[in-house]
């Protein structure tokens, strides 16, 4: 089993509310708002004096034994009329603060979560909100609605949600592209859920700040407009008529001011501090969270080490040609949006795989794998669509089908692990946390015993200690135990097909090993197929008894890997077996394929490879070349393949440059 990190006992990520209350400041502020509130609810029993009682003997003094803050120009007690004085000013606030969080982060993070056409009537309804000028258009309306403040601070709310609506889209836009986010989707889960669970813990502190400011900012709008006379009528006490009616006799009592000056300024204050302290804590979460670059060690321990003599073990069963497929793409084109609008970037792809069998997909950077595989999940970035073909799943169509039975398949029936564990596992969900989500989500049962099932899972993936690790975020492991717990967790489903993408290329030569002799064994154990994708040759011979090779958008080469190896029957294949790291002689330069794959919109409408091939004829640039059987169980997209492998040909075909 691989050895547990020390890392792993350190940087537990604590939660917001204990992060924020460490911090003394925040703790000062949070109290002092809470006495606030306290004493303007309780100003009925605790008030020494009612709001607008008089006392014509004591007019304009200063603090004392019977008015602890003195008293106003009408002998009236300024003690209890800040305490009554601040229930309406408070309300206002808080009816503000709620409407920018019900509007405001409510419509951002719809926006964000959901993109598409809601995002953006959003964005157009926003910037049309941003030109309406907010306190013109505040006394307008108090101008009509009269002193109904807590309407006019309403108003207030929506007037200024577009900008914390925009902040808050930005967060939660951010979040929703985070790997972990997609890969909740790849798992299955639906929607709401990852909203509740995976986005919006994240976008919870921009929130917080955002409504903790303008909760602060209401509170001072709320006394300027009672300053003004728009609040509550006299002789009813708010805090900015308080400050009105303390300026008109500064000259004979200055000190009036003091009282409803400070308690107001230091409401602000607390909330600004509070935002602060808030938006500090989810930094500083944020940091410990942010996986840090993969930290693959190579863990040598006895049951994990590659042993002598099994470097090389045997790769499991192909699928007979009589057995049918689990999964059968045929023809699958795809388009996505760029800048060039929908482009064809995967061409007429045909593949099969059987059940328990492992397939190999190869081929150069930006060819159409990843979006192969997302197109088996119905995953495709964007707008993005099957625009021909079809993708058969156990006897199901999903090209086409309804997106319910598609998502279904997802993580229950197809699971996918991909090459960046650090960032495809939420950061702050403990792991175990993560893979029991799921377990529930697609076979139900207590938390209690999908908790058994997530350690169960991480101890079949060889995790040293998994009841320790389960409670791990992701951040505290390393690359190889991280990629084994993805692995766990693209199990917890029990699915038949697992795609896995480059899982091994982010992790260093030991972990890679290990990594894929645990792929082998679970899926030799639960009878997974498997669909392969990799630039490695190494990996793929290991691996796989088919393989796809795929070049600019279309399968250009398929068949048993033994023969293509020995026999490939494209001169891209040729090429790029020629250009594999471990083909170099010792001292003698790393060869390349001359040039570059084109982007989809450069596509030639003949052989895609021709550009870069010492093979290319007038004819292959002439038209689209059909997938041809050179052999049995054999598929070529070259014109010229029965002359490869002979002579000079064969050298000319894998004619490479230094
Ligand atoms: N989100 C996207 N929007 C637009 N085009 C995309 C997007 N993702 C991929 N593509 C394009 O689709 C084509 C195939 O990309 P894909 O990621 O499938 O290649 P790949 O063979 O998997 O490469 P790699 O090995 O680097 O992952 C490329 O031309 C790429 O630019």
């Amino acid at each position: 089993m691989t050895e547990l990190p020390s890392a792993v006992r350190r940087h537990r990520p604590a939660p917001m509310v204990r992060t924020v209350l460490r911090r003394p400041a925040a703790l000062v502020c949070l109290a002092y708002l809470a006495l606030l509130v306290l004493a303007s609810l309780a100003a009925p029993w605790l008030a020494p004096h009612g709001p607008t009682a008089t006392d014509l003997d004591h007019v304009l003094t200063g603090p004392g034994a019977a008015h602890p803050l003195g008293t106003d120009n009408l002998g009236r007690d300024v003690l209890s009329r800040l305490m009554y004085g601040g229930r309406p000013s408070l309300i206002d606030a808080a009816v503000a603060a709620s409407t920018v969080l019900v509007v405001g982060a409510g419509c951002g993070v719809t926006a964000g979560f959901l993109g598409g056409w809601f995002d953006r009537v959003f964005s157009w309804a926003v910037d049309v909100m941003l030109a309406i000028p907010v306190l013109v258009t505040l006394l307008v309306v108090l101008a009509v609605v009269g002193d109904h403040q807590v309407l006019a601070m309403a108003v207030l709310g929506v007037l200024v949600s577009p900008g914390v609506a925009r902040v808050v889209r930005g967060a939660t836009l951010a979040v929703r592209q985070e790997l972990y986010v997609a890969a909740a989707r790849v798992s299955g889960l639906g929607r709401r859920h990852i909203l509740v669970r995976h986005v919006l813990p994240r976008v919870a502190g921009p929130v917080v700040v955002q409504v903790s400011l303008f909760a602060g900012g209401a509170l001072m709008i709320d006394a300027g407009l009672s300053y003004l006379g728009f609040g509550a009528d006299p002789p009813t006490p708010t805090w900015g008529n308080m400050i009105a009616d303390a300026a008109a006799v500064t000259d004979r009592q200055p000190w009036l001011l003091a009282p409803p000056g400070v308690v107001l300024g230091l409401a602000i204050l607390a909330c600004g501090v509070l935002g602060d302290a808030v938006r500090d804590a989810g930094a500083g979460r944020s940091t410990t969270a942010t996986p840090p670059a993969p930290r693959s060690r190579p863990s040598r321990s006895r049951a994990s080490r590659p042993r002598k003599g099994t470097s090389h073990p045997p790769v499991p069963a192909s699928r007979t040609d009589s057995s049918p497929a689990l999964l059968s793409i045929h023809d699958a084109t795809v388009a996505l949006p760029g800048p060039h609008g929908m482009t064809t970037v995967v061409e007429g792809v045909d593949l099969d795989i059987g059940p328990g069998e492992t397939v190999g997909l190869v081929g150069e950077s930006g060819c159409g794998k990843s979006v192969t595989g997302r197109a088996i999940l119905g995953l495709l970035p964007g707008r993005g669509e099957i625009t021909e073909g079809s993708i058969v799943f156990d006897g199901t169509e999903l090209v086409g089908a309804d997106p319910r039975t598609v998502r279904a398949l997802r993580g229950r029936r197809i699971a996918l692990v991909s090459q960046t564990p650090l960032t495809s596992l939420d950061p702050v969900i403990p792991v175990g946390g993560q893979i029991a989500e799921l377990v529930r989500r697609h076979h139900g049962g207590t938390r209690r015993a999908a908790r058994a099932r997530a350690v169960e899972l991480l101890r079949a993936v060889r995790v040293a200690e998994p009841e320790h690790v389960a409670t791990c975020h992701v951040h505290e492991l390393s690359g190889g135990m991280a990629q084994r717990a993805a692995i766990a967790l693209a199990l917890a489903g029990e699915p038949d097909l697992l795609i896995a993408d480059e899982p091994t290329t982010a992790l260093d030569a030991g972990v890679r090993a290990e990594v894929l002799d645990l792929l082998r064994q679970v899926q030799r154990e639960r009878g997974l197929a498997v669909l392969l994708i990799s630039h490695d040759w190494k990996v793929i011979s290991r691996m796989c008894r088919r393989t796809y090779v795929m070049y600019a958008g279309q399968v250009v080469e398929s068949g048993p890997t033994a023969d293509l190896l020995a026999h490939p029957r494209h001169p891209y294949t040729a090429g790029l077996l020629a250009s594999a790291p471990g083909r170099a002689a010792p001292r003698e330069p790393l060869r390349a394929i001359p040039g570059t794959v084109p982007a989809p919109h450069e596509w030639p409408p003949g052989c895609h490879f021709a550009a870069r091939c010492a093979l290319a004829t007038p004819a292959c640039a002439a038209a689209a070349v059909p997938l041809l059987e050179p052999a049995p169980d054999r598929g070529t997209r070259c014109l010229r393949h029965t002359e490869l492998g002979k002579g000079d040909d064969r050298d000319r075909a894998t004619a490479v440059r230094s």
